[in-house]
């Protein structure tokens, strides 16, 4: 049987809002979802055997059954367990651009594109939306970067609902190698940093400093305003990663300076991006970036907005 190539995009959060906590332990959101060009390549070959293997040689990936990508064929395997029957195991190959931990989703993209992919190897004929609701099982970011583009993400992040394509802007993308940031910390964080600054509505916690200011930024898009996009940007959790990090509240400052379109931290952090008009704006905040943080441990790339989800791999 043919091997499948798959490429899985980063995404990153153009508007995040936490509205409240949820009885399932997850927190309820109001986000804008965007994928961007970087991506990781995931190849998928029948193995001949029972099992489900993992090969990435990237040091903080881990090869074992902890790996959201073995984590999603082991969830098809158990779905659609005759089809695994019929094809049997499998050998997933990540080839790893997106760096990791870093807010930009590497996991979550990379168990989409398992998902995505059995369903094409073994002719399942999956719908988009039963494709969604097993990576909900992974996930919250996992339904979105089945789909891509740009979206309105709420309940934990699962519920979607797509936007128009914003034009094609440039995004520069800047982390420090050694700094990642836990999610399930920044959830926590994010509680008991500002339970005192919530106000309740009935059984809603809001944070009422920026409540659901989405729909600005949603206009915006709507209205393919670049200059209100690049100023509606926001993310609940930039303050608590940037006062915990100082060195990436100095990179978003450095940022900031470049006079991009906008610039935000992305999900819980610690990657923050800026947007661009054209890839000469976006080169130049790189490089002045570079020259005012010459740390080696920083790691700049210069993206573009990508309008698609998890697809195969051009030949
Ligand atoms: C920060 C974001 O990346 C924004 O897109 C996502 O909310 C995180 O999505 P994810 O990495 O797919 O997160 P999950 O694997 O579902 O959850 C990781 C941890 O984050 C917390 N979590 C996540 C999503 C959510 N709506 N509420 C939460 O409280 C939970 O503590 C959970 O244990
Ligand atoms: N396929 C994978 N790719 C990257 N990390 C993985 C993968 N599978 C498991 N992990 C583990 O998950 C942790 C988080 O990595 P990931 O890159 O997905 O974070 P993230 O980009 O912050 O995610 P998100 O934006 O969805 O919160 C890492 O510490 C890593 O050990």
């Amino acid at each position: 049987m043919r091997p499948y190539s798959l490429i899985a995009p980063a995404k990153i959060n153009l508007y995040l809002e936490i509205l409240g906590d949820r009885s399932d332990g997850y927190h309820e959101l109001a986000m804008v979802m965007q994928s961007v060009a970087l991506a990781d390549q995931i190849t998928l070959r029948a193995n001949g055997t029972a099992r489900i293997q993992v090969f990435c040689d990237h040091p903080d990936v881990p090869a074992d059954q902890t790996n959201l990508a073995y984590r999603a064929a082991d969830l098809m395997a158990n779905t659609y367990a005759e089809a695994y029957r019929q094809f049997g195991g499998v050998d997933i190959r990540i080839d790893k651009q997106i760096p990791v931990g870093a807010g930009l989703a590497g996991g979550s993209t990379n168990a989409a594109a398992v998902l995505v992919g059995l369903d094409l190897m073994w002719g399942i004929g999956i719908t988009q939306i039963e494709l969604q609701d097993l990576g909900a099982q992974l996930g919250s970011d996992v339904p979105f970067c089945i789909a891509g583009g740009t979206a309105i993400a709420t309940g934990r992040g699962e519920v979607l609902s797509p936007l128009p394509p914003v034009d094609q802007l440039y995004v520069v993308l800047a982390k420090y190698q050694s700094l990642s940031v836990s999610t399930a910390w920044a959830y926590k964080t994010y509680r008991q940093r500002f339970e005192e600054a919530y106000i309740r509505e009935g059984d809603r916690l809001s944070d009422k400093r920026n409540a659901m200011k989405s729909g600005a930024l949603v206009s915006a898009i709507d209205q393919a305003d670049h200059g209100q996009i690049g100023k509606r940007l926001y993310n609940d959790f930039e303050k608590i990663v940037l006062e915990e990090h100082p060195q990436v509240a100095a990179l978003k400052a450095a940022m900031a300076a470049c006079d991009p379109l906008g610039c935000l931290m992305s999900g819980s952090g610690p990657t923050v991006f800026a947007l661009a008009e054209t890839q000469e704006q976006a080169d130049r905040i790189a490089t002045e970036v570079r020259s005012v943080i010459p740390d080696s441990d920083l790691k700049l790339w210069v993206t573009q907005l990508y309008h698609h989800g998890i697809h195969l791999a051009p030949h």
